[in-house]
């Protein structure tokens, strides 16, 4: 358990962290990330599918970019966005540079599609999301919204697929992050200088 202060606490001195960041280390990180995303073993000709969705995020706030990993993406898969839904879930729509976009409330940019017409969690092979904090362990600190936790929640009940994947600077770990129950844990998360998968799956 935690108190909500220690999460808001922690959320900003770790977004503070995210957008102090150099532009050059920026750019290099985000490269480093795709190659670390694209060895990961969900994307082995195994565990996927021989085609399939896999969400993205259009960065914001300081996030790690996601235009290397997009553009490297083998050719069966299709890259998406997420879109808020009023349900209060993410729904996602493919999405290539060029295809039309709308402002979200949050001023993200996503793709111009009807929520109710787009694709859940539930349809996607992986999604790759964008945290706040991380820990080796692979617990996720989102933006406090719980956009993931509850469109995620069908992963308290079943394994994988989806495969779950944080991506984020190394600066964004902390040791030990606290929990709560509703929080879904991740299956890995990749960053600059490390990849770290679940312990009973790895
Ligand atoms: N790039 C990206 N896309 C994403 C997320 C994300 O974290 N990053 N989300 C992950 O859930 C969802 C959107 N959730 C969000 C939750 C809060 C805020 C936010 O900026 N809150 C502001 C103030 C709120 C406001 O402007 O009304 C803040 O806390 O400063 C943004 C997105 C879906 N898309
Ligand atoms: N499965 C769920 N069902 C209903 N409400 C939920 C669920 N998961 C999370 N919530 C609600 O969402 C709120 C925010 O959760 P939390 O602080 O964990 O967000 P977050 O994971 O940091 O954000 P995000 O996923 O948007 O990046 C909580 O107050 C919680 O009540």
């Amino acid at each position: 358990m935690s108190t909500p202060s220690d999460r808001a606490t922690l959320r900003k001195q770790l977004r503070e962290r995210r957008r102090g960041l150099p532009p050059q280390h920026r750019i290099a990180a985000a490269e480093t990330l795709a190659d670390r995303l694209l060895s990961l073993p969900f994307f082995s000709r195994e565990s996927l599918p021989a085609s399939g969705y896999v969400a993205g995020y259009w960065a914001m706030d300081g996030e790690i970019g996601l235009h290397a990993f997009q553009l490297r993406l083998p050719a069966p898969l299709v890259y998406c966005l997420p879109l808020l839904h009023d349900d209060g879930s993410l729904r996602f729509a493919p999405w290539r540079p060029g295809d039309p976009l709308v402002t979200n409330r949050f001023g993200i940019p996503e793709p111009d599609v009807t929520p109710d017409g787009a694709l859940r969690a539930e349809d996607m092979a992986v999604l790759v999301m964008p945290l706040v904090g991380f820990d080796a362990a692979c617990h996720r600190l989102g933006m406090g919204g719980g956009w993931y936790d509850r469109s995620l929640a069908f992963r308290h009940q079943r394994p994988a697929p989806p495969w779950l994947v944080g991506a984020a600077f190394a600066v964004q770990r902390v040791d030990a992050l606290p929990r709560e129950a509703w929080d879904v844990r991740l299956d890995a998360v990749c960053c600059e200088d490390a990849t770290h998968i679940a312990e009973d799956i790895a």
